[in-house]
């Protein structure tokens, strides 16, 4: 086996495995997406540092479970396509870890966003309203 030999050649590596995760996996889209939403949005509502660094690391967690999640698939589906009590355990386990990081994600994002959610909501329907 080829041993990567730079730094940016490591570093090529590890952007493909990114590319390869976004290619195949329909939910690491739809992190990515909502990430990329999350920001917008973060960047709009001027957001203190501290909001701004959380939101960071709770969206990043989601997207770095749900590649791990995809390596764990990968590796158990190079070992056996065949059913196995332990793939489905090792499977299920990097699962929930996606579901762990996106619980963290959504209660984050309720503590840091629900008042500007709700501001903004009452905003729109005073604009409806006209009043
Ligand atoms: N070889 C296997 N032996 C036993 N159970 C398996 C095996 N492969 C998959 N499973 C079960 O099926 C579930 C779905 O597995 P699969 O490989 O299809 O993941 P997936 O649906 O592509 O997951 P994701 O949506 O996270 O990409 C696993 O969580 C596991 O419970």
């Amino acid at each position: 086996m080829k041993k990567s030999r730079t730094l940016f050649e490591s570093f090529i590596y590890a952007i493909s495995g990114v590319i390869y995760s976004l290619k195949t996996q329909r939910n690491m889209r739809i992190h990515f997406l909502a990430a990329l939403l999350v920001m917008i949005f973060s960047k709009y509502l001027n957001l203190e540092e501290m909001e701004m660094v959380a939101v960071v690391f709770a969206t990043a967690l989601v997207i770095i479970a749900e590649m791990i999640n995809t390596a764990v698939e990968t590796a158990v589906d190079m070992i056996t396509e065949k059913f196995h009590p332990l793939a489905r355990i090792a499977k299920n386990v990097a699962a929930g870890a996606v579901l762990v990081a996106v619980l963290n994600a959504i209660i984050i994002g309720y503590v840091i966003f629900f008042d500007e959610l709700y501001n903004l909501l009452l905003g729109i329907q005073r604009l409806i309203l006209g009043r």
